[in-house]
């Protein structure tokens, strides 16, 4: 994918995201991978309603967040989209400040456990799986920090983790699988807030 194409389909994903309610103020950051060795990315910009993004207002990242571009500030998270995109091999990276990954983080900060629930299958997982744990991590202002704690729970099979009072990440092959798997990981984490302790 060219930068070109990057940027369209970044914002046009930011303002879906938007709608959903999962962008609220200035919060929330996507990124999507433009090569692969060296690992470079494109990610939206810092500060700004991420509704309204044009295609310009991405920036390129190399795997530590870091880029050239003399203008444009990247995501104050570039760091730990680089380095879920390094680690995973995926394809897009998305973040962003829904409440049900947070209220779970709240409330099983060692992990959120879902089981023996159909929408599994749309994060990739069998209905009858197992238990699924999703990671929660404490929140740190430091993406090395972050990137560590990441990558210390990182299983192949489990493209998710909530970083606690902040939100949640998903990643994907592209930006259409990383958001049919966070549309059905909030539908996951909502069913499991809202019924606790019912099970
Ligand atoms: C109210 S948003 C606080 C920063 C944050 O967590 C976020 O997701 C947005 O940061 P960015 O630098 O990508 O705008
Ligand atoms: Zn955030």
């Amino acid at each position: 994918m060219d930068i070109d194409d990057a940027g369209r389909a970044l914002a046009a994903e930011c303002a879906r995201y938007t709608a959903m309610g999962w962008m609220r103020g200035t919060s929330g950051n996507l990124s999507v991978v433009l090569d692969r060795d060296p690992l470079r990315l494109a990610v939206t910009v810092s500060g700004r309603d991420k509704g309204e993004l044009t295609a310009s207002d991405v920036v390129v990242i190399d795997a530590h967040g870091t880029t050239t571009d003399p203008v444009r500030v990247p995501s104050a998270e570039a760091g730990l989209h680089g380095r879920i995109a390094a680690v995973s091999g995926a394809g897009a990276v998305v973040h962003v400040h829904a409440m049900a990954p947070v209220v779970a983080g709240e409330y099983w900060p060692g992990g959120v456990h879902l089981r023996d629930l159909e929408m599994l299958k749309g994060f990739g997982r069998a209905a009858h799986d197992d238990t699924v744990t999703i990671p929660v991590v404490p929140n740190s202002q430091d993406m090395q920090v972050l990137g560590d704690a990441f990558e210390s729970h990182h299983r192949p099979d489990t493209p998710a983790l909530i970083v606690a009072r902040h939100g949640v990440y998903v990643w994907g092959d592209d930006l259409h699988q990383a958001r049919h798997r966070l549309e059905c990981l909030d539908w996951l984490l909502r069913f499991t807030v809202e019924t606790r302790g019912t099970r």
